[in-house]
C-alpha cells in the first residue's frame, strides 16, 4: 500500500525538518511547503491524506488554509500549530474546520498521536454516513444538515455545544459525534449534570482518594478518568454550580484533574461534548454560567430541531420507533395505521420523539392485535396541540376550563394544587424514576426533587 501523504505548512525550516524526520519515522510520505501560497498549489497538486500548517506564515495566517481545505478537500484533516497558550488562536481554529491542534515546542509523542488518530480517520465517509441515518431517524432539511455536521464533527476533537430541547435527540448526537470518529474505541460517559448532588459532584467527576471523606473508603476514579481516551458528554449542564464550573474550567485548560484529597493532578485526555435544552448564552447573560467556561464548551454548537420543526418526519419516525419498540418486546408485526398517523400529528410533542416513543410503547402495550390506531394513542387524556389550549385544565373539581376566580383568595394554593397534579402525572408517565420525569418536565433533577418535597409527594 502505497504511504499515506502529510503535508507540512511552517516558514521555520528547523520546525519542517523536525516534523518531517518524525513523520518520516512513522512511515509517512512527507512534503512541505512554507508559505500559503505553496500549500494551496500543493494541496490541489498532491492532495494529502493530512495536512498540518503553522498560524503564522509569510504571506497569510494558516487559519484561511484551513477554510480553504474545508472548502476544496474537505475530507482532508488539518491540524493547526499553535503558538504555546494561545487559546484564541486554538478555538478559532477548530470553529474554521480544523480537526484538532498542537502548540509549540512541539511534544513528539503528541504529535505521533495526533498523526495516527487523523490518518485514521481516513476510511469511507459513506460507512459513517449510513450510521448517522440509521441513528438519527429524519429527512427534514434540518436533520439533513444535522447528520452532516455530525460527520464532519466526528473527526475533529473540538469541544460542541449540543443544545435542544427536552428529548429531541441530544444525547444521540453526541453518541454519533463519538462512534464516528477516532475515539471510538475508548469510553462514551454521559453524565446528567442535574442529578448529580452538588456535595459529591466534584468527586464524581474527578474522583477522589482513600479518606478524602466520610464514606471515601478506597480510592475512586472520577467520570473524567472513565472517559480517557474516548468522551465525556456533560449533559444538562447549564446545572452544573458555579464553583464545579471554576474546577471544570481549570481541568479543560490543564488537561488534568485533582481528585479530591489528592495533591497532584492527573493528567486527562477526554473530548468534551454537553448538551443543554436551555439558552446557554442567557444563562450566562444572567450570570448563572461562566462566560469562560462557555467560550470553551462552546466551540462549535449544533442545534438539534425539535419534532414540532420538522413536523414532515411524524409519520416516517413513528413507524421506525414503532418497529424499533416492538421488536424489542418479540413483536415484528406492530404497524400504526392511517388514524394514528393522523392523530399523532396533530399533537405538538412538547417531550419531542422522547415522548413519541412512550406514547407508542403504551400503545404497543394497550393494542389489540392488529395495527395501533388513534384510540389506542389515548389522545384524549392528553395536551392539545394549540399551545393556546394548553392553559385548558380538565379534572380538577370537574371544571373543564381555567377559571382565574378559582384562585382569588389562595393563588399559591391554587398553584401548587395544579403543580402537584402535574408532577404526579409526569411521574406516572416516567413509571416513577425522577431522572426521566425531570427530562419529561424539562427541569433539573434538583428541581424536581426540590418541587417534590416542598408539595409533600417525595415518598
Ligand atoms: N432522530 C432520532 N431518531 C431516532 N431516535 C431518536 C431521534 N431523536 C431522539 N431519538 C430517541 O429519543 C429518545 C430521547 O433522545 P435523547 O436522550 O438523545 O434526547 P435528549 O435531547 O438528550 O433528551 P434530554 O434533554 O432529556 O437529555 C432516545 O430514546 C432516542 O433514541
Amino acid at each position: 500500500m502505497a504511504a499515506q501523504r502529510v503535508l507540512i505548512v511552517d516558514d521555520e525550516p528547523d520546525i519542517r525538518e523536525l516534523l518531517d524526520i518524525t513523520l518520516s519515522r512513522m512511515g509517512l510520505e512527507t512534503f512541505s511547503a512554507a508559505n500559503l501560497t505553496e500549500a494551496r498549489n500543493m494541496v490541489s497538486d498532491i492532495v494529502p491524506d493530512l495536512c498540518l500548517t503553522d498560524m503564522r506564515l509569510p504571506d497569510g495566517n494558516g487559519i484561511s488554509l484551513v477554510e480553504y481545505i474545508q472548502q476544496e478537500h474537505a475530507h482532508i484533516p488539518v491540524a493547526m500549530i499553535t503558538a504555546h497558550g494561545s487559546v484564541e488562536t486554538a478555538i478559532s481554529a477548530l470553529k474554521a474546520g480544523a480537526f484538532d491542534f498542537i502548540s509549540k515546542p512541539i511534544e513528539l509523542e503528541t504529535l505521533r498521536k495526533l498523526v495516527s488518530t487523523a490518518l485514521q480517520l481516513e476510511g469511507d465517509i459513506s460507512r459513517l454516513d449510513k450510521a448517522v441515518v440509521q441513528d438519527l431517524i429524519g429527512e427534514a432539511p434540518a436533520i439533513q444538515k444535522l447528520r452532516s455536521q455530525i460527520t464532519k464533527l466526528a473527526r475533529s476533537q473540538a469541544p460542541v455545544h449540543i443544545c435542544g430541547e427536552s428529548g429531541s435527540g441530544k444525547e444521540v448526537v453526541a453518541r454519533l459525534i463519538h462512534n464516528n470518529g477516532p475515539r471510538a474505541p475508548g469510553n462514551f460517559i454521559a453524565v446528567n449534570c442535574g442529578a448529580i448532588p452538588p456535595d459529591l459532584m466534584e468527586s464524581e467527576l474527578f474522583g477522589h482518594l482513600k479518606g478524602s471523606f466520610t464514606g471515601a473508603t478506597s480510592d475512586k476514579p472520577g467520570l473524567f478518568q472513565a472517559a480517557a481516551g474516548g468522551t465525556l458528554f456533560l449533559d444538562e449542564v447549564a446545572d452544573l454550580p458555579l464553583v464545579m464550573q471554576v474546577k471544570l474550567l481549570r481541568a479543560i485548560q490543564e488537561k488534568a484533574v485533582r481528585p479530591v484529597g489528592g495533591s497532584e493532578e492527573v493528567p486527562t485526555d477526554v473530548r468534551l461534548l454537553s448538551a443543554t435544552h436551555k439558552d446557554l448564552a442567557a444563562e450566562v447573560e444572567a450570570g448563572r454560567f461562566r462566560d469562560d467556561l462557555y467560550y470553551r464548551i462552546n466551540v462549535i454548537d449544533l442545534q438539534v430541531p425539535s419534532l414540532r420543526e420538522r413536523a414532515e418526519d411524524l409519520p416516517m419516525l413513528a413507524r421506525a420507533l414503532l418497529k424499533r419498540i416492538a421488536r424489542e418486546h418479540g413483536n415484528e408485526q406492530a404497524a400504526l395505521d392511517d388514524s394514528a398517523i393522523e392523530a399523532l400529528s396533530g399533537y405538538s410533542f412538547p417531550g419531542n420523539v422522547r415522548e413519541l416513543e412512550n406514547i407508542l410503547e403504551r400503545s404497543l402495550a394497550l393494542a389489540d392485535s392488529g395495527a395501533i390506531t388513534a384510540d389506542d394513542l389515548q389522545f384524549s387524556t392528553m395536551k392539545p396541540r394549540n399551545p393556546a389550549a394548553r392553559t385548558r385544565k380538565s379534572d380538577r373539581d370537574g371544571a373543564s376550563t381555567w377559571s382565574v376566580e378559582e384562585a382569588y383568595g389562595d393563588l399559591q394554593g391554587y398553584l401548587d394544587d395544579m403543580e402537584r397534579q402535574i408532577l404526579s402525572k409526569a411521574l406516572e408517565e416516567s413509571r416513577w424514576n425522577k431522572t426521566a420525569t425531570a427530562k419529561l418536565l424539562g427541569i433539573s433533577f434538583r428541581s424536581l426533587r426540590y418541587r417534590l418535597k416542598k408539595l409533600q409527594l417525595d415518598d
